[in-house]
């Protein structure tokens, strides 16, 4: 394996050393902060909202497991508050008047109750995590369905738009974080009752004490807010990266790319790549490291300066005699128990608000994701279609400043082969998107039988079509729903069969080890693999099992050999009288086989007609035509 050079090693090297990972900086709207303005008043604020919003999911997914958590908090803050007020008690009978066996005795029903409710606290608290158990995982599952239906439902446009891959990354974050949420929000509540608990009962021992322990735990509930503040905006800083990370971490390690990986002996550029780009990471996380340890620092030497104070006050109302002894006792447990319950409170509190940023980006992020879904109008379209016309129909990706498509007319008649050839990016898969409404026109409209897509329902339209991308994708599922994807149409399989059939991958599909059912990925357990040709032939297969009346193939032979090619055209041919049929090529010599030829230039149909017109006609058709045979 070849390593890059290190920056020594370079010097002497005629090579230059390799690129570092381009850094990348996102600007506008997505690439704000949301916690650059909010402020600790705001942070604390923001708690019952979140509790709100916890509730709110968990309700949605198990009301019997949020009942009983919420009855079983109810039950640990009041069992925490009566052992305490018969702690007091026990204790005025233990250190008052009288032998050491009558002030036993005196305390005995006291320190029962105590002992009855420290059960009953354990008991509920044991029951209150049983009920985390049950919520947790179903709300991890909903929240991430949640996430991966909403991508799978927005715009294909929205996928474009600036951001939108990290956004999408921090709400994956989000949905791992909502194991914890129901832990810490439970956790903040049942540490807030028993802090209650505690200082009702420190209250009314004297109300000095109560004021000095607040004031001993909010330095460090603000040090644990300011803590989770860094430690969200490193977060936030490394989403970027974090995001491009995984996919290339993908790419890398995917047996798919294996081969190009270590034939072009990327392997050592593309480890240096990942650590670098990891080291970049951890150099920002570790940048927040000495800011956490001064909060902390700061915060606890604050927090402990006052909590001595408490002490010396104690002292003080008992060496005066403002208190009994008794009553002073008590207030040692009582203080002890309130700073545990507040430091309690403060810390789970924090967490609480931190994982509510990680949830806030998942919940604006699907939030985003459902203003992006389609919002056409409700119109269907009938099972027979016998016109597609585009009206000077024009496409723009956000963020280029020429369109893609820029004014297409054209009319495809049921019964139609039309072939769409052009140079590279002039616009044929842009085209072939907004023919099938994947991308809606800017400007111009898209017509189906005098239906424009913008006002009907995709999903209504996409019943009707059936495309061979150019880029197809390799299913990791059987063979069988490779095929139909899912959606069967009979029982048994001969409509597979069939599709099978059409594409010569009978002898191959047999061949495997366990024929439709076999699942198609070398990475699981008990898959095989296919050839790229076979499975261009299978995503072919996918297309033609559907018999709609629209037909799109975008470079649909170009890994298949002769014989392949020719079954495909020929089924293309023998079933074109149903349907409307669209193949973009370069293969020019397949496009002989069309009714219509299209040719595309910088966005605009320069040329159309048929392959021997267009030969004779001299223009780009022609030259691209003369190019092919040029060897
Ligand atoms: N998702 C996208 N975002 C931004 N620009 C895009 C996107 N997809 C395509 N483009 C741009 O739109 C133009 C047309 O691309 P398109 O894929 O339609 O060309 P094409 O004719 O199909 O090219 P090819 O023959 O290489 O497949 C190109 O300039 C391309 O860079």
């Amino acid at each position: 394996m070849q390593v890059p050079p290190t920056a020594a090693s370079a010097e002497s090297s005629p090579t230059p050393p390799p690129p570092p990972p381009a850094a990348i900086v996102y600007e506008g709207k997505s690439g704000k902060n949301p916690l650059e303005e909010a402020d600790f008043r705001k942070m604390c604020a923001r708690l019952p909202s979140v509790l709100g919003d916890t509730t709110r999911m968990a309700w949605a997914v198990d009301r019997r497991g949020v009942v009983l958590l919420l009855a079983c908090q109810m039950l640990t803050g009041t069992a925490a508050a009566v052992v305490l007020g018969f702690t007091a008690q026990a204790m005025t009978h233990l250190l008052g008047v009288g032998t050491v066996s009558e002030r036993l005795h005196g305390a005995l029903p006291a320190l029962t109750v105590v002992t009855a409710a420290a059960a009953i606290g354990r008991v509920s608290g044991a029951l209150a995590a049983y009920a985390d158990g049950r919520i947790t995982p179903r709300l991890v599952t909903e929240a991430d369905v949640a996430l991966v239906s909403a991508v799978c439902h927005v715009e294909a446009a929205a996928h474009d738009t600036d951001g939108f891959a990290d956004r999408q990354e921090a709400a994956e974050v989000g949905v791992t974080r909502t194991t914890y949420m129901v832990r810490d929000a439970q956790r903040f509540m049942s540490a807030l009752i028993r802090m209650i608990a505690a200082a009702g009962v420190i209250t009314a021992l004297h109300w000095v004490l109560l004021p000095l322990l607040l004031l001993a735990v909010l330095p460090a509930g603000a040090g644990a807010v300011l803590s989770a503040r860094v430690d969200y905006e490193t977060h936030y800083a490394n989403v970027g990266d974090r995001n491009v990370r995984g996919m290339m971490r993908w790419w890398a390690t995917s047996s798919r790319n294996g081969d190009e990986v270590r034939a072009n002996g990327m392997t050592g550029y593309l480890t240096y790549w990942y650590r670098a780009l990891s080291e970049r990471i951890d150099r920002r996380t570790l940048t927040a490291a000495p800011r956490m340890l001064r909060i902390t620092l700061t915060t606890s030497a604050v927090g402990g300066l006052f909590l001595l104070l408490t002490w010396a006050a104690l002292a003080w109302l008992a060496s005066t005699g403002r208190v009994g002894l008794a009553v002073a006792a008590t207030a040692v447990v009582g203080v002890q128990t309130a700073l545990a319950a507040l430091s309690q409170v403060v810390l789970h509190g924090a967490a609480l608000f931190h994982t509510s940023l990680y949830l806030a980006d998942m919940r604006s992020f699907l939030d985003t994701a459902a203003e992006q879904a389609p919002k056409r109008g409700r119109l269907t379209i009938p099972e027979r279609v016998d016109e597609i016309r585009l009206d000077e129909a024009a496409y723009r990706y956000p963020g280029k400043e020429e369109p893609a498509v820029a004014g297409v007319s054209l009319t495809l008649r049921r019964g139609e082969i039309v072939a769409v050839v052009g140079e590279n990016g002039s616009g044929k898969s842009t085209l072939t998107k907004l023919i099938t409404g994947i991308l809606l026109a800017d400007k111009g409209r898209v017509l189906w039988d005098g239906t424009d897509l913008a006002d009907a329902d995709p999903e209504a339209v996409w019943k009707r079509t059936a495309l061979v991308p150019q880029n197809f994708a390799c299913w990791p599922l059987r063979a069988r729903e490779n095929i139909t994807l899912g959606q069967p149409r009979t029982f048994d399989d001969g409509p597979v069969w069939a599709a099978v059939d059409a594409v010569g991958m009978r002898e191959a599909v047999e061949k495997l080890p366990r024929q439709l059912d076999t699942l198609l990925a070398r990475e699981l357990f008990g898959g095989a693999e296919l050839s790229g040709g076979q499975w261009q032939r299978l995503a072919c297969a996918r297309a033609l099992y559907r018999r709609t009346p629209l037909l799109i193939l975008d470079e649909p032979t170009s890994q298949m050999d002769p014989r392949g090619e020719h079954q495909i055209f020929l089924e293309i041919k023998r079933i074109a009288a149903e349907r409307m049929t669209i193949v973009v090529t370069h293969q020019l010599e397949n496009t002989r086989l069309a009714d219509r030829i299209v040719v595309m230039q910088h966005g605009r149909i320069i040329e159309q007609g048929g392959y021997d017109d267009l030969v004779n006609a001299g223009g780009l058709f022609a030259e691209l035509v003369a190019l092919t045979q040029d060897r």
